[in-house]
């Protein structure tokens, strides 16, 4: 694999945005400062309505910000025109619009309009490009297929491939693995690491997914109301338990253990014996089940799966829960 070395690709300092609505001023994100390394997968994480696709708008140069500056390496945004702002950042955003009769080796093609200009012709060097994006993608047994007939994790995948024929340096995704089944979330995620890691890409991921982020970023951004973004890799904002400020309230906890968003489990406090991991599904199944007492142990044991309570024996925890009801 080929390493490259590290650097800012993109840099946010003192960043005020906002909307004017109604001719009155919405704040949305004050005085942010970030930094986007190259040959990293970063993921945005934070509420609905945030300010994440505000951010996104900024750094596409859609909206101005109001205070503060965004650099694209030592260039400001706001200096750049469109056509070479379009030639170092690719998108992908949500739902984008496409003629469903296009083909996806069009679709990729697309990519290289910023540097063919809108005639659209495709020099021999833009060709191999698209046929490098459609093979790094996966997708070259899709090149003649029509958008509208291939399913949507394929879809999304000729999108990153069009983003990637683009060749910016930095590759920012909206929400790229919404409706996606499990697999597929995984798949793109994975892919979108492996452009950053083997092609020293910046790219920026837009998530609601934490799960599947926690297992592929190199980083993460916490975006919260009203405080500064928190930036860092996954694993340290778990073990210091900062990613508990994408949770609001109680109810939920990150849980260190088992690296996924839980519900918070309280403690009944009845005995359940037996090897932890087992009685952590015990545990889990009675609290959904709003069991609040016991009046006895409760003895879990592994291969087989079983747990004795009040001289009855269960294998499945169906049954215990039908018994204690
Ligand atoms: N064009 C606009 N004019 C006025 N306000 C807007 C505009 N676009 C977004 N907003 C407001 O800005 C705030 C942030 O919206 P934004 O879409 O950036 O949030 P988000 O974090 O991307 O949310 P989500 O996770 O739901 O996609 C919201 O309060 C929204 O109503």
């Amino acid at each position: 694999m080929t390493k490259f070395l590290k650097h800012i690709a993109l840099e946010g300092k003192g960043l005020t945005l906002g909307y004017f609505h109604q001719k009155a001023r919405k704040e949305i994100l004050t005085d942010l400062d970030f930094q986007l390394f190259s040959g990293e997968l970063t993921c945005l994480l934070g509420p609905n309505g945030v300010g994440k696709s505000t951010l996104i708008k900024a750094i596409m140069g859609q909206i101005k910000p109001w205070q503060g500056e965004i650099f694209l390496g030592s260039q400001a945004i706001q200096t750049l025109k469109t056509e070479d702002l379009a030639k170092q950042i690719s998108v992908v955003l949500t739902d984008p619009v496409f003629p469903g009769n296009m083909t996806v080796g069009q679709l990729v093609a697309l990519g290289r309009t910023p540097h063919t200009g809108w005639s659209g012709k495709l020099s021999e060097t833009d060709r191999e490009i698209v046929e490098k994006a459609l093979s790094d993608t996966k997708i070259t047994y899709l090149r003649d297929e029509r958008l509208s007939e291939i399913s949507d994790g394929q879809r999304q995948k000729a999108m990153i491939a069009r983003a990637l024929a683009q060749d910016g340096q930095l590759m920012i995704l909206d929400e790229p693995t919404a409706h996606l089944d499990l697999v597929n979330r995984f798949e793109i995620m994975q892919l979108l690491r492996e452009i950053a890691s083997e092609k020293g890409k910046a790219v920026l991921v837009v998530t609601h997914d934490l799960d599947i982020a926690v297992e592929t970023a190199d980083r993460f951004w916490l975006l919260n109301c009203g405080t500064p973004l928190i930036s860092g890799k996954p694993e340290d904002l778990i073990i210091s338990g900062e990613i508990n400020q994408l949770l609001p309230g109680e109810k939920f906890k990150f849980s260190v253990e088992r690296g996924k968003l839980e519900f918070e489990i309280l403690d009944s406090g009845f005995e359940i014996e037996g090897p932890p991991e087992l009685v952590f599904w015990v545990r889990k199944v009675l609290n959904k089940a709003g069991i609040k007492k016991l009046d006895s142990v409760l003895s879990v044991s592994g291969t087989p799966f079983l747990m004795l309570y009040k001289g009855q024996k269960f294998s499945k925890v169906e049954e215990l829960v039908q018994y204690l009801f």
